[in-house]
């Protein structure tokens, strides 16, 4: 698809609501497909383990191995790759490593108590994930990028063993993939993608251990795998295909504009690009620049089907009005392409990285600005975070009563717990009272 409208919409129109709800909503039986073959993936690799691993490694990525053990990369395979990918590619992932551990170290927990005046200590113990499984995606490009986002934060956090996942369609692995996990401290590596990998990592396989949480982002057959599992292991949220909204007053050159909708929506047909702008001129001349610059582009393709599928230029009345459009679809990335983007970001409830003024473009935010480029997609950035070191660490409170707080405490204890006709707690409660 190279010749392609992209849908036009007005706030003021009548019928805004609906067709917005549309816009952003996954095509119905797109998704019943998704979630039927993910179940069927998942039972598969729960009930056959390593042999299911294979099957679908060869079926979705073309490639075709004797055991589980061969698509592991040992930690020597990952030191030969970083020590011979070309100098600039290492320099460039290991300036984008600091600067995201410097961001990431910010965000560390320390474990807190008080006593109070009864000499009762309470406080909140924190404790890292034991094992950690990170999702990088490699299905239609390759994310050495990704690695650093998922492992970083993870070592930062303190988590004992980090485990990846990455699928090698057709068996090409990609130097700067394993490179990136050398830099980050990954401590293994398994060339296995899609559900199938989400499922090995959930459940565990002859080869593969379970973890204890998998984060990271891929398409939406590893979104919906995740969503599964959920409970089996924690998850760090719903991470799936690629979306940017751009709100803009009109005064950005529209080619910038035009590209930035692009680097999304050249991740994956189904990603999502959004320009809403106050000014009608400004959305006709980048929908012109959109038709100029497609030609020039590798992903042409991709783009294209992306852009005429799933892409949209809004008409607003005015920026606050774009935030309140903004708000309702809560984007992944939010560009502030305006003159004064710290006014505008007051109004901001929902998207999970913002992009303040007209020289931030997303695209830095992807690879080394610092802060992490798995961020909620579909709308959860209504109620999700950006990936950090909080998703790999849990909570436990610690309460620790004196004799005179268990006296003073059960007195209240008791009396809630006969409210609610629990006697053994009750009774618990009132051992430990003093007479
Ligand atoms: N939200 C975020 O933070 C973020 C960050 C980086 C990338 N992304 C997104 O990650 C995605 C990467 O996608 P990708 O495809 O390149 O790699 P991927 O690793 O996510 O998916 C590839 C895997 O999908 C599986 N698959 C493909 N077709 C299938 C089918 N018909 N049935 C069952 N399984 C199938 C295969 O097993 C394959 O290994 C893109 O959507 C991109 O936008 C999101
Ligand atoms: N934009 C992606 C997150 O949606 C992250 C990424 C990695 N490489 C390029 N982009
Ligand atoms: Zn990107």
């Amino acid at each position: 698809m190279t010749d392609f409208k992209i849908t036009r919409l007005n706030a003021s129109q009548s019928d805004f609501d609906s067709a917005l709800a549309r816009l952003i909503a996954w095509d119905d039986s797109v998704d019943h497909q998704v979630n039927e073959s993910v179940r069927h993936i998942l039972q598969q690799v729960k009930a056959r383990g390593d042999a299911a691993v294979l099957e679908f490694t060869e079926k979705f990525d073309r490639l075709k191995v004797g055991s589980v053990a061969e698509l592991e990369m040992d930690q020597a395979r990952l030191q030969t790759a970083l020590d011979t990918i070309p100098q600039d590619q290492r320099a460039a992932l290991e300036k984008a490593a600091e600067r995201i551990r410097d961001y990431h170290e910010r965000q560390n927990q320390a474990s807190w108590q008080y006593e109070d005046e009864d000499g009762t200590v309470l406080g909140q113990k924190v404790t890292p994930l034991d094992r950690a499984g990170l999702y990088v995606p490699g299905g239609k490009a390759a994310y050495p990028s990704s690695v650093l986002m998922n492992a970083i934060p993870a070592k930062v956090a303190g988590v004992g063993e980090v485990v990846m996942v990455v699928p090698t369609p057709d068996g090409v692995v990609n130097d700067m993939v394993l490179a990136s996990a050398a830099i980050a401290g990954v401590d293994r590596v398994f060339t296995v993608g899609g559900a199938q990998a989400v499922g090995a990592l959930a459940y565990g396989t002859e080869t593969i251990p379970a973890v204890d949480k998998i984060v990271g982002p891929g398409n939406i057959f590893v979104a919906t795998a995740k969503r599964e599992v959920f409970g089996t292991v924690g998850i760090d949220m719903i991470a799936g295909p690629s979306e940017i909204l751009v709100i803009c007053d009109g005064k950005t050159d529209p080619d910038w504009i035009a590209m930035d909708l692009f680097s999304q929506a050249e991740h994956d047909e189904q990603a999502q690009s959004i320009l809403v702008s106050p000014d009608a001129e400004f959305l006709d001349a980048v929908e012109a620049s959109i038709h100029k610059l497609l030609p020039t582009m590798e992903r042409s393709g991709i783009i294209a089907e992306s852009m005429g599928s799933r892409a949209a230029l809004i008409q607003v009345a005015d920026l606050s009005e774009a935030a309140r459009v903004s708000n309702r679809i809560a984007p992944e990335h939010l560009e502030l392409s305006v003159e004064n983007p710290e006014v505008l970001v007051e109004e901001i409830r929902h998207a999970g990285a913002i992009f303040m003024g007209r020289f931030t473009a997303e695209a830095l935010g992807d690879y080394c600005a610092g802060p992490n480029h798995v961020l909620p997609t579909s709308g959860t950035a209504r109620f999700s975070s950006p990936l950090g070191v909080y998703d790999f660490q849990k909570r436990s409170s610690i309460i620790g009563f004196s004799a005179a707080g268990a006296d003073r405490m059960g007195r209240v204890a008791s009396v809630l717990a006969r409210g609610e006709g629990l006697t053994a707690h009750a009774r618990s409660a009132e051992y430990r009272i003093k007479d």
